[in-house]
């Protein structure tokens, strides 16, 4: 976890889908409030990576070259993985707490990439959560994205240490 890095420059390499499953069946191992399992992840590649900027770039209200560069966006690696917060409405588990949950099974796949050897990036951005982008990956009402991991192969020679630390001791504090 120390050495953990984001890779934001990736090979045409990627997992594959069962690579992937078995990955997400460790990260899918978080605390889960009543056990709602409340995500869900959908894998992006090829043609569907196109089909997303240009969501993305309806999604800004783009055209011409604007669009073309937003567009061009989720090229940037072979392989998206779409996070997706599956929230119902439930008596004891606020809708913020099964966020949580699949916050947390994204953080884990994306440590279990990077153990694994591959580049990994969380990314959002200002139309995650347009309806457009929701409806080209085809998310139903309570269904919510949280960005997607972008997974690719690791160029040769980038495995730098981490650079600075989380900060953790002045971000933690105890009262007795
Ligand atoms: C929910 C979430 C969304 C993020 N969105 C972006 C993004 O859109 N663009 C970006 O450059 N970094 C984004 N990041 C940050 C990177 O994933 C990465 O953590 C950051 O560049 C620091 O690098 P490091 O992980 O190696 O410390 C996001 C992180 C999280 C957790």
């Amino acid at each position: 976890m120390l050495a953990r890095r984001s890779a934001p420059k990736v090979t045409d390499a990627a997992p594959d889908d069962d690579v992937v499953v078995s990955l997400l069946e460790a990260a899918g191992r978080v605390a889960d409030h009543a056990a709602l399992r409340p995500w869900r992840v959908i894998a992006i590649r090829g043609d569907a990576r196109a089909r997303l900027g240009a969501a993305l770039a309806a999604a800004a209200g783009l055209d011409g070259e604007h669009a073309a560069r937003l567009s061009r966006k989720p090229l940037r690696a072979p392989l998206l993985l779409a996070i997706v917060a599956v929230t119902t409405t439930h008596h004891k588990v606020a809708a913020w707490e099964q966020e949580a949950v699949a916050a947390g099974v994204a953080h884990q796949l994306s440590l279990l990439l990077d153990e694994a050897g591959w580049g990994v990036m969380w990314r959002t951005g200002p139309h995650t959560r347009h309806p457009l982008v929701a409806e080209m990956h085809g998310l139903a009402p309570g269904e919510r994205l949280l960005g997607w991991l972008y997974v690719g192969g690791l160029p040769a020679g980038t495995r730098p240490e981490r650079g600075l630390d989380s900060g953790a001791a002045a971000r933690f504090s105890s009262l007795d």
